[in-house]
């Protein structure tokens, strides 16, 4: 009865079902000297607070292009677009979202420390609150120990944490991450995977996730976003049938099989070689 009860409250919905991205029949199209590059086409999506959301998809289908477009990074030349009941300027503007990109981007000469100050010394937030965030998120990394010390004296997955850490450290609702563990051995990742999920749940936080591989979106996800190139467009949204708390022996389950084959399928379906 107990482990019934158990599984019933790990695999509940989060309390609030507010919707924090919602699109609606985005497009966009580069303009380049070479003609125009249809980059993303009629995208319908709804992202909901909570979410753990991945786009999948092969090399150029658009989902960094769509990440940016969330984070007001790019502008689409079709439909609508609200992130947060907002537009994305304003998202951005309100310091809604924290971005994580592939590279983690640290200044060499600051600090893992100083690093993660400077987007909350760009909004003139006062010292006490800057160090009682830095603690708070650094040790929430495991990088407590670590503070003091310069990018290039830390593991690339460690410099990793690190700019996650600095994302967190403005309290944002939505963390945009753009294949932040692409880089990394797959040892290290599927490590950093486990933190980021613990990160999830601990903060309750909306994340869209862009990543390449099929095992790492099924892990992570509430929700995948299969796409597809030339347009880019969404093929399918798969909603996981996973429990929100994961460990990494569910990879050897056949619910995990299944779901990653499901997405292999959608891919396949829409993906021709050329
Ligand atoms: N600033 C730009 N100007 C012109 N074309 C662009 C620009 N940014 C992206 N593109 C094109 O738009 C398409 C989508 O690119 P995008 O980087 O979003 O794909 P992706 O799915 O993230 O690819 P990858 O998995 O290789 O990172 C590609 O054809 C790319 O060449």
């Amino acid at each position: 009865m107990q482990a019934v009860e158990t599984l019933t409250e790990i695999t509940r919905e989060p309390r609030s079902h507010r919707q924090m991205i919602a699109i609606d029949k985005l497009s966009l199209v580069f303009e380049t000297n070479d003609g125009p590059v249809h980059a993303l086409s009629d995208i319908d999506l709804t992202i909901h607070e909570g979410d753990f959301v991945s786009f999948i998809g092969p090399s150029g289908c658009g989902k960094t292009t769509l990440l940016r477009v969330i984070a007001d990074l790019e502008q689409p030349t079709g439909g609508q677009i609200q992130v947060g009941g907002t537009s994305p300027e304003d998202a951005r503007l309100n310091r809604l979202y924290g971005y994580v990109f592939q590279a983690p981007a640290l200044f060499p000469w600051r600090s893992i420390a100083s690093n993660c100050a400077l987007p909350m010394e760009i909004s003139a937030q006062p010292k006490t609150h800057r160090n009682a965030q830095i603690d708070k998120y650094l040790g929430m990394v495991g990088l407590q120990d670590f503070k003091h010390k310069f990018p290039w004296q830390l593991s690339g997955g460690m410099q990793q944490r690190a700019s996650i850490a600095r994302a967190l450290c403005l309290e944002p609702e939505l963390l945009l991450m753009d294949e932040p563990f692409g880089a990394l051995d797959e040892i290290t990742r599927d490590h950093l995977n486990m933190e980021l999920l613990k990160i999830w749940k601990a903060t309750g936080k909306t994340v869209v996730f862009v990543t390449h591989s099929i095992p790492e979106a099924v892990l992570l996800s509430t929700h995948i976003v299969v796409m597809s190139p030339r347009p880019g467009r969404i093929v399918k949204v798969i909603k996981s049938p996973l429990p929100r708390d994961k460990t990494l022996a569910l990879r050897d389950t056949q619910a995990f099989t299944a779901l990653a084959a499901e997405i292999r399928q959608a891919l396949a379906t829409d993906h021709q070689i050329d």
